[in-house]
């Protein structure tokens, strides 16, 4: 397990790792989480997604989007909210949606009637890092783990399902768990979904 210094370096060395991939390669390993994602229960009972714009080498959900509009599904991005008050927002995205890019250059709607993330059904989230026990290592900014926070308090809940989206290249043996860490039901890499135990059922 990483010492807490040690994540600054775990970061650089993972997001490097997922910038690495490139050309065909890459379109190859989108394609795949794409399909498994497609054909996946979550993907297919969700009414409500939330999913994002691929920034800094994560993978490209392009191809998902498309479905899920083609679907009729509502679908989501997520808003970085004002100060001083800050958070995660999850705003519409329709094909003639407005973007503007956020502080972090990452398009974001710019209009914004944010969607409850407690109504959505299915949260694609992007991580840096994740372990077989469902941990998942963000950007840094914490902003998933508060915009789900209501997910630890009531673990009974079934929704949203949180499914973290990333490269094989990605996983790590052990992550340490924080007390705020939201745990993934899920993991989709170009190897396919896996799902995890149910966090009530988890020793
Ligand atoms: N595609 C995508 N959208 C997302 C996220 C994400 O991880 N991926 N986020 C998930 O939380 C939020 C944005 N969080 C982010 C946090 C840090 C950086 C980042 O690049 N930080 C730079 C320092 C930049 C600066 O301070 O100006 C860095 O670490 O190099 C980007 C996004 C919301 N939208
Ligand atoms: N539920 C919460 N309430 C208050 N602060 C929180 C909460 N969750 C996380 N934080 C704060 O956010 C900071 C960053 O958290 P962390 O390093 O886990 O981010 P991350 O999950 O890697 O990033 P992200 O979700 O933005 O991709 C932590 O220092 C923590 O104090």
């Amino acid at each position: 397990m990483p010492a807490p210094e040690a994540l600054p370096a775990l970061r650089r060395r993972l997001r490097a790792a997922r910038r690495a991939l490139a050309g065909a390669e890459r379109a190859r390993r989108d394609a795949a989480i794409v399909r498994a994602l497609a054909v996946s229960a979550p993907f297919r009972y969700a009414r409500r997604i939330a999913l994002y714009l691929a920034h800094d080498g994560e993978p490209d959900l392009a191809g998902l989007l498309r479905r899920a509009w083609a679907a009729g599904k509502l679908c989501c991005l997520p808003v970085l909210a004002p100060p001083p008050r800050g958070g995660l927002l999850f705003a519409p995205f329709g094909p003639d949606t407005t973007l503007v890019r956020n502080r972090f250059g990452i398009p974001e709607p710019a209009h914004v009637a944010a969607v409850p993330a407690a109504s959505l059904d299915l949260v694609l989230a992007p991580l840096v890092g994740f372990d077989p026990a469902g941990h998942r290592l963000g950007m840094g900014g914490g902003f998933y783990d508060r915009a789900l926070a209501f997910l630890r308090r009531d673990r009974l809940r079934s929704r949203p399902r949180v499914i973290g989206v990333a490269y094989a290249c990605q996983e790590v043996p052990a992550l340490p768990a924080r007390p705020w860490d939201v745990p993934l039901h899920g993991v989709v890499t170009e190897q396919g979904l896996r799902l995890f135990p149910c966090a009530g059922e988890r020793p």
